[in-house]
């Protein structure tokens, strides 16, 4: 996605909301993984608070996607069609 960025990107304010955006699903993916490895390591059983943990775990991996799509999808736009 990194050469993807430089070569859509359209000025160097462009390119480093690009990277910022990758680096945010990078970010939310790890804390999200964190949060699943701990949750399962306090128990493997069914548990409601758990499952909602992991279920905003997985809300914000999905916020940081569509931020990413966004961006990427105006770069693809803007580099294509406008
Ligand atoms: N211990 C638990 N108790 C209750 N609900 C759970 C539990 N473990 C998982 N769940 C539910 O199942 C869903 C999927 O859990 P899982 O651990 O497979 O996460 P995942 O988001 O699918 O993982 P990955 O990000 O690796 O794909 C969770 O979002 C949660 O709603």
């Amino acid at each position: 996605m990194l050469p993807v960025a430089f070569y859509l990107s359209t000025s160097s304010n462009h390119l480093l909301l690009m990277i910022i955006s990758l680096l945010l699903l990078l970010l939310t993916e790890l804390l999200n993984s964190a949060i699943e490895a701990v949750a399962d390591a306090v128990t493997l059983e069914d548990n409601p608070l758990i499952g909602r943990a992991k279920d905003m775990g997985s809300a914000a991996v999905f916020v940081a996607l569509s931020l990413l799509a966004l961006v990427y999808g105006e770069a693809v736009f803007r580099r294509f069609f406008a």
